[in-house]
């Protein structure tokens, strides 16, 4: 169906080729190749020390591989000047770490309402929304907690609200649920996953439990800093 006028609607949002990335005397980045399509919820596995964060880092545009690619809606991120790649990572990606990162000492609400003040809008304008996000997350009544004050399952859901807030084209989970019980677990990946589809965006997601990893809909291993070949799981 594609002609030379058309833009290739098959063709990945996001992708990275033959990365490779040392720190120090590590080579945590062996010739890692993946690839992220809009809106797909994608899960990367592999033995701790593998290069999964690593991998997440060169993706979201956080560190430079040391060669290799990585293409995002058609443009070399990893060519890109350091102000265009912040200013790209503000509007177009969504991070969520283990432990949230949530700044402690902001409350729930001003915590998911600062990416949109950030962004331009006025503080009461970035609340309002901020509280709608933080109910779809199911962190109702919490609003005026401060992280401490939090549960885990809590207090990541409401990272996930601040990732989702400013509606980003890609989410960077990286074991978003790996300090969490299976049940907080269960209800921050419900989350993640009803909201990402609902809105189109698409998900990398780090992480070592084979339940969670079942909420994508393709998973990614890898061995070594490289991705193994599919059905491939040693
Ligand atoms: N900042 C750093 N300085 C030195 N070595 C590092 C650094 N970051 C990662 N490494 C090393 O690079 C390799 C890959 O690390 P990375 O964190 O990407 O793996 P991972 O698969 O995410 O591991 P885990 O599942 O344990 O988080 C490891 O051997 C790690 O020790």
């Amino acid at each position: 169906m594609s002609n030379g006028d058309s833009p290739d609607s098959t063709a990945p949002l996001l992708a990275a080729r033959d990365l490779t990335k040392a720190h120090g005397r590590t080579e945590a980045l062996r010739g890692a190749s993946v690839e992220l399509r809009t809106g797909e919820i994608l899960a990367v596995t592999g033995a701790s020390g593998s290069g999964k964060s690593t991998l997440l880092h060169c993706l979201a545009g956080i560190v430079r591989p040391d060669a290799g690619s990585v293409t995002y809606a058609g443009q070399r991120l990893d060519q890109l000047p350091e102000k265009r790649l912040s200013e790209l990572r503000r509007t177009d990606f969504g991070v969520v770490f283990q432990f949230g990162q949530l700044i402690p000492e902001l409350t729930a609400l001003d915590n998911v309402a600062l990416p949109l003040m950030l962004a331009g809008s006025s503080r009461k304008d970035a609340q309002t929304r901020a509280g709608e996000w933080l109910e779809r997350f199911g962190v109702r009544g919490q609003e005026a907690l401060r992280p401490g004050e939090l549960s885990g399952g809590q207090a990541q859901r409401t990272a996930l609200a601040r990732a989702l807030v400013t509606g980003p084209k890609v989410v960077f989970a990286d074991e978003p649920t790996g300090a969490l019980d299976s049940l907080a677990s269960e209800q921050v990946m419900t989350a993640l996953v009803h909201t990402a589809r609902d809105a189109g965006t698409a998900v990398l997601l780090i992480t070592h439990d084979a339940q969670v990893a079942a909420y994508a809909d393709r998973e990614v291993r890898l061995t070594d800093g490289a991705v193994a070949p599919a059905g491939v799981t040693a």
